[in-house]
């Protein structure tokens, strides 16, 4: 059988046919390939213009002639001088540009030529002016670095989170302004280009139609924030060690405010600094959750150091729209006093109980203080939700993972305190209620307070930045809970919410061996 074959050869400009005898008789297939090429002659856009005499004598065969024809829209790549061998090559092709979507030039290829004028010993800044200089189209003369197939191999769709600002005019080391990406922390960005170890190409999600920008690879990133790791690392914390797990948030009750309750948020402070690992946040993948409107909320998490105001934001927005949102009721094996009930304050289980679910991992945090267990049970979450509101939530970080999971899709929100002269003035003026048992109790900080808090929130922030899909600063009350609330709102009537790749199995396989039937039974839920 004889197959001919089509290809285009962007190097020389010409179609390649090929002949192509194939042996179907033998167990493996023998080829015989002819390869004879005829220029192309019809016009195209780009315009590829006869291959001059000499191109191919003095370059042998791995010269390339493009000629672009000019537009108002710029060329959309950058030139550098190769140092070792001082050839000037394409530094960068911006995706979406004119040299993009022509796909003729590449980056890594050497420019031996523009406009018929050699390049040798030209410094990129004299190569400007040639290109002003052509009217209606740019000639260059190319050596190529890649092969097409390389090129493609590297065009996938990736979205990911910003988690970190990036202002380019803040950036020193950026290689070009004008072609860089500006983003703020919590902005999907499309990656296009993933090439360069240090510099990335991406483009917003609202714009990814348009052209591509520079911005800093996660490496280059985390080696920024590696060379100014804070001192904070190091010192060591005052603080109490008291026999408490990692995680125990201070209290199991809204706004409850007692003595053990401050000492749990103490070890707090000294095991997050000790403990974790250290990860700076700089992108997440993500993919588009598109919630149906028989969905489940979404829970909410808040997180943030001990006294930044996690209780007051929870208590606001529960007092704000009591029909939107619910809390868990904590378990506790202490006794039940007089004014509270059942099912409402806490679930009074025995020890015998408690434990059990110790052991059932029903937990989502736990610990004892003054010899009784406390504990956030993963039922008590599914209750509020199966009410159909909103479950707000509140737990170290460190415990997130528990609950990070696509069954409850958590909307992380770290509340951080802001600068310590806003954080002294607020809290010092501030007159609050806290609730019924503690009527007009207002919490007193001291200075030390305030550089704790302020501490641990930038370990918290660096070690599990990467979970925290929103940053709220509660400086003024009033405006943090404002933002907060428009914030939950926006997000619980989304139709496309972005969301870590990990949970794409949005449908989850759960295997249980039944004791009665000795069967695997497969139970699959979403
Ligand atoms: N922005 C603010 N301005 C002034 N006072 C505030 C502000 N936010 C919170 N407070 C007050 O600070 C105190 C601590 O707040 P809250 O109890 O909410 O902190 P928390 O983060 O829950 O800490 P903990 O876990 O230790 O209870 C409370 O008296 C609260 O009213």
């Amino acid at each position: 059988m004889l197959r001919v074959c089509m290809a285009w050869d962007t190097y020389r400009g010409v179609f390649l046919f090929s002949a192509c005898q194939i042996d179907w008789t033998q167990p493996s297939l023998t080829t015989i390939l002819t390869v004879f090429s005829i220029p192309f002659a019809e016009d195209f856009e780009p315009v590829l213009p006869p291959i001059p005499d000499d191109a191919l004598e003095d370059e042998e065969d791995s010269v390339k002639i493009v000629s672009l024809v000019k537009t108002k829209e710029p060329l959309g790549a950058t030139i550098k001088r190769d140092t070792s061998t001082g050839a000037i090559v394409v530094a960068r092709i911006m995706r979406g540009g004119a040299a993009d979507k022509s796909g003729l030039i590449h980056e890594g290829d050497e420019l031996k030529e523009v406009n018929g004028v050699s390049l040798e010993h030209r410094k990129p800044k004299e190569i400007l002016p040639l290109l002003a200089r052509s009217k209606d189209e740019v000639r260059f003369k190319i050596i190529p670095a890649y092969s097409r197939e390389e090129m493609s191999t590297t065009k996938q769709k990736l979205f990911v989170r910003a988690l970190f600002d990036y202002d380019p005019n803040q950036d020193p080391s950026i290689p070009c302004k004008d072609a860089a990406l500006a983003f703020k922390r919590g902005d999907v960005l499309q990656i296009v280009s993933m090439e360069d170890d240090t510099w990335w190409q991406a483009c917003h999600l609202e714009d990814s139609n348009g052209g591509a920008g520079l911005i800093p690879s996660k490496e280059l990133h985390e080696r920024r924030v590696a060379l100014q790791r804070p001192k904070a690392l190091f010192q060591p914390r005052r603080g109490l060690c008291v026999s408490l797990p990692a995680g125990l948030r201070r209290s199991f009750r809204l706004g409850r405010k007692s003595s053990w309750a401050k000492e749990a948020a103490r070890f707090r402070r000294w095991s997050a600094g000790v403990h974790s690992s250290i990860c700076p946040p700089t992108y997440i993948k993500v993919i588009p959750y598109h919630r149906e409107p028989k969905d489940r909320h979404r829970v909410v998490i808040l997180v943030g150091p001990s006294g930044v105001g996690v209780n007051e934001l929870k208590r606001r927005l529960l007092i704000s729209d009591p029909d939107r949102y619910g809390v868990t009721v904590p378990h506790t094996t202490r006794e039940k006093r007089r004014q509270e009930s059942e099912g409402v304050d806490y679930h009074f289980v025995s020890v015998h109980m408690f434990e059990e679910l110790i052991l059932s991992h029903r937990f989502i945090e736990y610990g004892s203080y003054r010899g009784h267990y406390y504990g956030t049970s993963l039922d008590s979450v599914h209750r509020v939700m199966a009410e159909g509101k909103v479950c707000l939530l509140d737990a170290h970080p460190s415990k997130i993972k528990r609950v990070y999971t696509s069954e409850f899709k958590p909307y992380v929100v770290f509340v951080k305190p802001p600068r310590i002269e806003e954080l002294r003035l607020t809290r010092r003026r501030a007159k609050f209620v806290r609730d019924e048992e503690d009527t007009n109790q207002v919490r007193i900080f001291s200075e030390a307070d305030f550089e704790d808090m302020i501490d641990l929130a930038e370990n918290m922030e660096r070690q599990y930045g990467h979970l925290f899909d929103k940053v709220i600063v509660n400086a003024d009350i009033a405006s943090a809970f404002r933002e907060l609330r428009s914030d939950l709102e926006k997000i619980q009537e989304a139709r496309v919410q972005w969301v870590p790749t990990e949970w794409s199995f949005f449908c989850q396989l759960h295997a249980i061996w039944s004791r009665d039937t000795n069967m695997i039974i497969i139970i699959n839920f979403s």
